[in-house]
């Protein structure tokens, strides 16, 4: 009839995508498989909190898309339809000192955002706590991406504010989740002595899910996102496949989104191999696009710088960032560390011929894809 159909084509007014939402990085899914007991050990902190008291502190560990955003989401959804908890949820890459958090609990608290100018910390803090215990009020508060406090060194100060305030004012009564994806940070060993004292967490690990659990959870994400027939068996095995090779599940959940835009393109009705391995061109980044979105200007600067010069000598590098941006050592040193942390690149002592030690700095993604992202975000 020319309209497409007999030809097993899509039509303008068709598409793959039953709701293309789903493959959105801020969805938050209907089912959550393969995690029951880390809900379990969530639960157990959290019950105190139910009762008016104070929750147990707890520590969330786990490589990267492993689910642990999620599951605290989930958690803090169900407490806030079912319970008077209330939970605020801090995305430290974005408010990465305590000044920030503290203003995103203001806002949580009060429903509007202190004013941008002039208030003190210390005014700003005293007016959640003392809205806290005015109502009778328990707080829980996420630290997400809390590794990025550490880089900052503002995470002993932000801890020793929450953990402390009920010293402060009597009755006020906050417990935390820290979240953190950086395995080589030690999160409790790297606090001040005077934060430690008082803060013992509980533990729970979120290890990689396992090429079989990656594939159940894309198949049922397959299966809301994608209209019946669109991505077989075979297909969704190599999806799972690809995305065990780093065990983020979001490069799983980008993998399905740009595969099915591929077979759009073609005007196919059904996803191909070929448009996943396409896709996985792209979508084996998207660790590193997330990484990106938290730099400064002069941390992609010298990311920048490095891609130029792969695997120089430290001073060399200094030299060409210096030139760019008039920085100086201490500063370049401490954006060397935190781009090394953030695995962007590896700073790693080598002996120079006669000249003793010093650090070589080698880019761990390939430059082309490095420099076009920065250009991107
Ligand atoms: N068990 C699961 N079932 C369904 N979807 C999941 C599950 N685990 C993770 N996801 C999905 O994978 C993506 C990444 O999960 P999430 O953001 O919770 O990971 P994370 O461990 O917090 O990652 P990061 O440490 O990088 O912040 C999200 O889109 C989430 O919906």
């Amino acid at each position: 009839m020319g309209d497409g159909h007999d030809d097993g084509m899509l039509s303008w007014d068709e598409s793959v995508f039953r709701d293309e939402h789903v493959f959105e990085i801020d969805y938050v899914p209907e089912t959550f498989k393969h995690r029951e007991s880390q809900l379990e050990s969530l639960k157990y902190a959290l019950r105190p909190a139910v009762r008016g008291s104070r929750p147990l502190n707890t520590m969330v560990r786990g490589p990267p898309g492993t689910g642990k955003t999620t599951a605290v989401q989930k958690l803090f959804g169900e407490l806030r339809a079912q319970t008077e908890v209330r939970t605020v949820h801090v995305n430290c890459q974005v408010d990465s000192t305590r000044y920030a958090v503290f203003s995103r609990l203001f806002e949580a608290i009060f429903d509007y955002e202190p004013p941008s100018s002039g208030v003190s910390f210390k005014k700003l803090f005293r007016q959640v706590a003392e809205q806290l215990v005015e109502e009778d009020d328990v707080l829980v508060v996420a630290l997400d991406d809390v590794n990025y406090l550490f880089y900052e060194n503002e995470a002993s100060d932000t801890l020793y504010s929450l953990l402390r305030a009920h010293e402060a004012h009597s009755g006020a009564k906050i417990g935390v989740i820290l979240i953190s994806s950086d395995l080589d940070l030690d999160v409790v060993d790297s606090l001040d002595s005077r934060v430690q004292s008082v803060f013992r967490p509980e533990e729970v690990y979120f290890p990689v899910y396992d090429v079989d659990e990656i594939y159940d959870i894309l198949h049922e994400r397959a299966k809301r996102g994608f209209h019946d027939g669109v991505a077989g068996r075979p297909e969704l095995e190599r999806v799972a496949e690809l995305t065990a090779e780093s065990g983020d599940l979001r490069v799983g959940i980008d993998l399905l989104k740009r595969a099915g835009l591929n077979a759009e393109m073609r005007a196919s009705r059904t996803v191909s191999t070929e448009d996943i391995e396409e896709a996985y061109d792209k979508s084996k980044y998207v660790h590193l696009s997330r990484s990106l979105r938290g730099l400064t200007d002069s941390e992609r600067t010298l990311l920048a710088v490095v891609a130029d010069h792969d695997g120089e000598q430290a001073g060399e590098v200094y030299e060409a960032f210096h030139e760019r941006t008039d920085l100086g050592y201490t500063r370049y040193s401490e954006i060397v560390n935190k781009l090394d942390r953030l695995n962007l690149i590896e700073a790693e002592y080598t002996d120079v011929d006669g000249r003793g030690r010093s650090r070589s700095l080698e880019l761990q993604y390939d430059a082309d894809a490095v420099l076009d992202r920065l250009e991107d975000v």
